[in-house]
C-alpha cells in the first residue's frame, strides 16, 4: 500500500497571514494523523514564508511525544542551515530538492550526474540507521539518471509529479507523463531504490497515477489536500457559525 504523508506548507501559509497562532500547524497535524495519514511533510524555505523553523521543531516534538509511529519528512535544498536543522530534529526522512531560494515552488528534480558529488557528501552526512535520504527526481530521469542517483547512496527517490498534475485534463499529454514516471519508477525499483512521489497530486489525478505507476512507497500531498479540506469543511464551519449567532 502507498503511504500518505500530508504536507502542511499551505496550512502554515494561511496561518502566516496574520500574527496569530491559527490555524495551528501542530493542531492540523494531529487531525491529519488521527485521520490515518502515515506522516507529515514540511518544506521549510529560507524566507519562512510558510513553515518556520519553530514549526519544524514543534512538529518533531509532537510526533515524538504523541505519534511515535508517524514519519516526519523534511524537504529542502541542502544548505548548511538546512542540514543543521535536520540534524537537530532528526526526522525519519529528508528529501533533498534542488530549489533556488527565490523559486515560487519546486519545479524540477536533481541532475544526478552533475550534482552527484554534492549529493553523495550530503547523503553520507545525513543518512543514518534511522534517517533515510530521498532525492527529488525528474519524471524523465530514466535508467541513466537513476544509476547516478543510486551511486549517491540515497535510499529513495521522489518522483516529481508536477508535469503530470499540470496536464491531467489533457488525456494524451497525461498519458505521456505517466509513461515517463512509470519508466523512471521501474528503473528505480530495479536499482533497489524505493520510490516516493509528489507535487500537484490530487484526489482526481491520484487514481490514474497509482494504476500507471505501481510500487510507490509514499506520496506527499499538500496543496490539493488542503484545498479539498476547505471544500469539504466550509459548509460545516458556516453551519457552526450560523448556529452560534442563533444561540444568542
Ligand atoms: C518538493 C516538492 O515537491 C514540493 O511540492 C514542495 O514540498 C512544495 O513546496 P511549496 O509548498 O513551497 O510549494
Ligand atoms: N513532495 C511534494 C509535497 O510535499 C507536496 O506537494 P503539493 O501537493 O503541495 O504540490
Amino acid at each position: 500500500m502507498t503511504l500518505l504523508s500530508v504536507n502542511l506548507n499551505a496550512v502554515a501559509q494561511l496561518r502566516n497571514r496574520r500574527d496569530l497562532p491559527w490555524p495551528s500547524v501542530t493542531g492540523i497535524a494531529r487531525i491529519v494523523l488521527d485521520a490515518g495519514a502515515s506522516g507529515i511533510t514540511v518544506h521549510p524555505r529560507p524566507d519562512e514564508r510558510h513553515i518556520r523553523r519553530t514549526d519544524v521543531r514543534d512538529l518533531s516534538a509532537l510526533l515524538r511525544r504523541d505519534y511515535p509511529h508517524a514519519e516526519f519528512n523534511i524537504e529542502g535544498y541542502p544548505s548548511e542551515d538546512f542540514l543543521q536543522l535536520v540534524e537537530a530534529v532528526n526526522p525519519e526522512q529528508v528529501t533533498l530538492v534542488p530549489d533556488d531560494p527565490s523559486q515560487a515552488t519546486s519545479d524540477h528534480g536533481w541532475d544526478f550526474v552533475r550534482d552527484g558529488e554534492l549529493l553523495g557528501s550530503v547523503v553520507e552526512r545525513l543518512q543514518t540507521a534511522t534517517r533515510r535520504v530521498s532525492l527529488f527526481c525528474d519524471p524523465d530521469a530514466g535508467p541513466s539518471g537513476i544509476a547516478a542517483a543510486k551511486a549517491t547512496g540515497a535510499q529513495r527517490v521522489e518522483l516529481f509529479t508536477g508535469p503530470y498534475g499540470a496536464c491531467f485534463d489533457e488525456p494524451a499529454r497525461a498519458k505521456e507523463e505517466l509513461a515517463k514516471l512509470s519508466d523512471t519508477c521501474v528503473a528505480a525499483l530495479a536499482a533497489g531504490l524505493k520510490v516516493n512521489a509528489g507535487h500537484d497530486l490530487t484526489l482526481a489525478n491520484l487514481p490514474a497515477f497509482q494504476v500507471a505507476v505501481p510500487g510507490v512507497a509514499e506520496v506527499s500531498i499538500g496543496h490539493g489536500i488542503t484545498s479539498d479540506a476547505l471544500l469539504m469543511g466550509f459548509a460545516e464551519a458556516v453551519r457552526a457559525y450560523s448556529q452560534a449567532l442563533e444561540d444568542v
